[in-house]
C-alpha cells in the first residue's frame, strides 16, 4: 500500500474510514476519482504505525481527526517537514524552495490551530513556523510544540526583525530564527542543519526508550551472537537506533570479539535493499585499495582489458564494510575521507564522478585515538567516521558469556567429532573464567574444538592449566577499584593459599622487586620479605 501526499493511490477502505472528520490545509492537489475531493494526505512514521491526514478542496470544515482513524499501519517517511504560515504566497514559496531542493515530504498549514490539533501525536521532524498569524500565534504554537513534542525541531520564519522576539523564541526552544525575505540557499542550509539536529534528538529519544524497556525490535538479527552480558545488549539497542541512519558506523574491539557478527546484524536491521560487501583493508597498498574500492574503466592502465566494478558500486544501496581500517595507508585514508564526505568517487580512468549510496561501516582492533596521536591515522577521517561508534568489550570483561559460549561451541564440536564430551561442568566453567582470553571468542572456540578433537575434557583442563600459568588473572578493568571483580576457582583457596598466590603474583608483576611488590599489596617491605622467605 502506498500513500502519497497528493492523495493518489489512497485505497477505498482507508478513504472510507477517515473521510468524514477531516483535516484541512491550504494545499489543493485535486481529487482521486472516488467521488470525494481529497486534497492531501500527510504520511508519517508513528512509532510503528502510520498517521495521516487529508482534506477536501474547500478547506471550510476543520476538525481534529479521531485518534482511532488517524492511526494506521506503518509506512516509513524520511524527514517530514511542516510549514505553517497564514500568507499563501510565503507558504507556497517555502514549499517550492524545499521541493526544488529534493525535500518532497512537505506539508503546509495556513494556521496554527490546525497543527495544534495533531498534538501530541505530531510525528514530523521539522516545523517552519510563521510568528504572526490570526487565531493562534506562532509563539503559542512554539511553546506547545516544545512542551508536547520535544523531538520536533522548530525554525521560526517571520517578516518582523525584532531582537526581543527573536531572543524570546530562541529561549523558548526554537532552533533558529529567520527573517523574511529568506534567500533559498539560507533556507536550505538551515533546513539541512535542523534535520540533522532532529535525527540526533530522535536517536537520543529512541535510545532512552529502549534502554528503559531493555527490549529489542529485531532479536532475530542478533540471535547468532551468544551473550548474556548487559553491555552487549545495550550495544544491540544502540545499533537498532542508528541502523536506519546513513552516517558511517565505527565498530572497535579486540581481535575475536565478534565485530564481523555485529556488522552483519547491523546490515540486516538497516532496512537497506543492497547487499553487504566487505573489504579487508589490511595489507592493501594504495593502488590496490583504490582499484578494489572504486574499480576502473576499460583501458585505464595497460592491463585493464575490461572495466572492473568496484566494491562501492557492488554495495549499491547496501552496506560497504571496511575491516581493519586502522591498517590503511595515509594516502588511502584521504581517498576514503573523500568518499565519505562527498558521497562520490571516480573509478580509475573515469572522467565523471559516480554517486555512492552505500552505508559505510568500519571496523578495527586498533585504538584509533592512539593512532591519531602517533600521526598514523588522519584526525579528520577519525572524526568523520566516529559519529556512531560501538566498542565491543573483550571476553574477560563479560565472564558470564564464557560458559555460554563454551557450551555453544562444545555442542558444535561434539557433533562434528562424535564426542561424548557434551557439557561443561560448573567447576570447569570457573576454571575457564579464570583465563583472560587475549584472543577472545575466537580463542575460546579454538580451545574447545582442539580439546574435543584430541580427547575431550582432560585435554581442555591440561591446555587451560598451561595457559593460566603464563597469563594475567582476568580483572575487570572498567569498574571502579572498589568494585573490581576477581574470578576465583571453586573450591575457594584457603586464606594461606590465597595470600601465597597474591604474593607470588605481586612478585611476578614487580619482576622480583620486593619493595615494589610490597607497595602493590599495601604491606611493609619487611612483611613482604617474611612472606617471600
Ligand atoms: N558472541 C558471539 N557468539 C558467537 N560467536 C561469536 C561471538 N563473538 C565472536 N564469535 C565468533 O568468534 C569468531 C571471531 O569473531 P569475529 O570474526 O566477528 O571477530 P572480530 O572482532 O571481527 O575479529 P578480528 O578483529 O580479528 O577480525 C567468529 O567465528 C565468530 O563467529
Amino acid at each position: 500500500m502506498r500513500i502519497t501526499d497528493n492523495g493518489c493511490g489512497i485505497p477505498q477502505e482507508i478513504v472510507g474510514r477517515i473521510c468524514d472528520p477531516f483535516f484541512s490545509t491550504k494545499q489543493d492537489h485535486g481529487g482521486v476519482g472516488l467521488g470525494l475531493t481529497i486534497s492531501m494526505a500527510v504520511v508519517q512514521d508513528h512509532g510503528g504505525q502510520m498517521l495521516f491526514a487529508f482534506s477536501t478542496g474547500s478547506g471550510h470544515n476543520r476538525h481534529r481527526l479521531p485518534e482511532r482513524s488517524r492511526i494506521m499501519p506503518h509506512i516509513p517517511s524520511k524527514h517530514p517537514i511542516f510549514i505553517v504560515d497564514d500568507e499563501q504566497r510565503l507558504l507556497e514559496g517555502v514549499n517550492y524552495t524545499l521541493r526544488s531542493a529534493g525535500y518532497d515530504d512537505v506539508a503546509t498549514f495556513n494556521n496554527g490551530r490546525d497543527i495544534l490539533s495533531f498534538l501530541p501525536d505530531l510525528e514530523c521532524s521539522l516545523v517552519l513556523l510563521d510568528l504572526y498569524m490570526p487565531d493562534v500565534s506562532g509563539e503559542e504554537v512554539l511553546l506547545r510544540l516544545r512542551e508536547e513534542c520535544p523531538h520536533v525541531v522548530v525554525v521560526v520564519i517571520t517578516g518582523v526583525d525584532e531582537t526581543e522576539t527573536a531572543v524570546r523564541c530562541m529561549k523558548a526552544g526554537a532552533f533558529d530564527y529567520l527573517v523574511n525575505p529568506v534567500e533559498p540557499e539560507q533556507l536550505i542550509a538551515t533546513v539541512r542543519r535542523a534535520l540533522s539536529h532532529a535525527v540526533l534528538i530522535r536517536q537520543n529519544f529512541n535510545l532512552r526508550q529502549r534502554l528503559l524497556t531493555g527490549k529489542l525490535d529485531h532479536p532475530e538479527a542478533f540471535a547468532g551472537i551468544i551473550t548474556a552480558n548487559r553491555k552487549m545488549n545495550t550495544i544491540f539497542q544502540y545499533l537498532e537506533v542508528v541502523a536506519p541512519a546513513s552516517d558511517p558506523v565505527l565498530v572497535t574491539g579486540e581481535t575475536g570479539t565478534g565485530k564481523d557478527l555485529i556488522v552483519s546484524a547491523l546490515h540486516q536491521i538497516s532496512g537497506r535493499d543492497g547487499p553487504l560487501v566487505a573489504l579487508n583493508a589490511a595489507g592493501l597498498d594504495d593502488n590496490i585499495f583504490a582499484d578494489t574500492l572504486f574499480g576502473h574503466v576499460k583501458g585505464a592502465f595497460t592491463d585493464a582489458a575490461v572495466a572492473r566494478q568496484g566494491m562501492v558500486e557492488q554495495a549499491r544501496n547496501g552496506t560497504l564494510f571496511l575491516d581493519e581500517i586502522g591498517d590503511l595507508t595515509l594516502s588511502s585514508q584521504i581517498k576514503l575521507l573523500k568518499l565519505i564526505q562527498d558521497r562520490e568517487f571516480y573509478p580509475l580512468g573515469a572522467d565523471n564522478p559516480r554517486q555512492s549510496r552505500a552505508r559505510i561501516v568500519l571496523a578495527t582492533n586498533r585504538n584509533l585515538e592512539d593512532e591519531v596521536r602517533r600521526n598514523r591515522f588522519r584526525k579528520d577521517l577519525f572524526y568523520r567516521i566516529n559519529t556512531y561508534h560501538v566498542h565491543l568489550p573483550p571476553l574477560r570483561e563479560r565472564p558470564e558469556d564464557i560458559p555460554l559460549l563454551a557450551n555453544y561451541y562444545l555442542a558444535q564440536a561434539a557433533e562434528e567429532f562424535k564426542s561424548s564430551f557434551r557439557h561443561i561442568e560448573p567447576q570447569l566453567s570457573n576454571f575457564l573464567q579464570a583465563y583472560n582470553f587475549p584472543g577472545n571468542v575466537r580463542e575460546l572456540r579454538a580451545l574447545i574444538f582442539n580439546a574435543v578433537a584430541h580427547g575431550g575434557q582432560e585435554i581442555l583442563i591440561r591446555s587451560l592449566s598451561r595457559l593460566l600459568k603464563t597469563s594475567h588473572p582476568p580483572v575487570l578493568q572498567d569498574n571502579p577499584p572498589s568494585e573490581k571483580i576477581m574470578l576465583f576457582p571453586d573450591p575457594l583457596p584457603t586464606m594461606d593459599q590465597a595470600i601465597e598466590l597474591l604474593v607470588r603474583e605481586a612478585m611476578r608483576r614487580a619482576h622480583g622487586n620486593q619493595a615494589a611488590a610490597a607497595r602493590m599489596l599495601g604491606i611493609s617491605r619487611q612483611a613482604m620479605h617474611k612472606r617471600v622467605h
